[in-house]
């Protein structure tokens, strides 16, 4: 929880790639509130700027306009190193292809994060064990990740992204490389987490998540052309598709 009751707000936020010619606008004066809790997710063909409005919300990118707040501070103007710190502590990210560190264990690639942010080995690697059960993988710990599976290597990825119990979870297309089983385990962790009270914000072309998040957001060069609120449609979720209800 944050206080504020919004775990982002975005007023006008901007973002423009390139100069004269060749200037994009990626992302083009967004207003966005995330109540604390929600699970958003946000769709649109390729190009339209997804990628770059998640990189904006996590503060990996920095806006070239408008306004941005984190759990009630405000990050737009924020230096490169106060930013590194509030990202590390406020967001995790799980990416499409994964972006594990190929030399290191799975719990290793877990408790990274948590040892960057100042953790003691010891506490950091409590906490990658009990994430990596909580994800099903605690018999696949001292696996590096190339012995792993697609579905399992994106769980390893979900659970380095809760290490430091982030406000807010931003994932990029996370079943973008997964078969049909490794989507359904994914999205079951996801829907979990949404139960669990944790913010989310999904980009994804998979119309089962789309479908079922609280909110549904869809882009077109740059903007929000609709945004729907789907909770009230469908109260019962993810869990519901996945017969997780009654
Ligand atoms: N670093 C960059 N430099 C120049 N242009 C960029 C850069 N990053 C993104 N763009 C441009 O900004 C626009 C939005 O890109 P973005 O990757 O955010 O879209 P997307 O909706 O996530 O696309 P996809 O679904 O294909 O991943 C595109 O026109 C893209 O070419």
């Amino acid at each position: 929880m944050t206080g504020s009751g919004f775990a982002i707000r975005a007023r006008a936020l901007c973002k423009e790639h390139g100069e004269g010619q060749t200037l994009v606008r990626a992302v083009d004066e967004i207003d966005l509130d995330v109540p604390d809790g929600q699970t958003l997710a946000v769709t649109g063909p390729s190009g339209c700027g997804k990628s770059t409005l998640l990189h904006l919300l996590g503060g990996l990118e920095r806006p070239t306009g408008g306004a941005l707040w984190l759990a009630g501070r405000r990050v737009d103007g924020l230096g490169e190193r106060a930013l590194a710190r509030l990202r590390r502590r406020t967001v995790g990210f799980v990416f499409q292809a994964f972006h594990l560190v190929e030399e290191l264990s799975a719990v290793q690639n877990v408790e990274l994060p948590a040892l960057l942010a100042g953790d003691s080995p010891r506490a950091a690697r409590r906490r990658a064990a009990e994430l990596l059960d909580r994800v099903g993988l605690a018999a696949r710990s001292r696996h590096l990740p190339s012995a792993l599976s697609g579905g399992e290597r994106q769980r390893v990825a979900i659970a380095r992204a809760l290490v430091n119990a982030p406000l807010v979870v931003l994932a990029d297309e996370p079943t973008g490389n997964l078969d049909s089983a490794a989507t359904r385990e994914v999205l079951r962790l996801f829907e979990e987490l949404r139960r669990g009270g944790q913010t989310l914000v999904i980009v994804t072309h998979d119309d089962r998540i789309a479908a079922t998040a609280d909110r549904l957001v869809s882009m077109r060069d740059g903007a929000f052309v609709d945004d729907v609120w789907l909770a009230a449609a469908a109260p019962t979720g993810l869990g519901g598709l996945l017969g997780l209800d009654g």
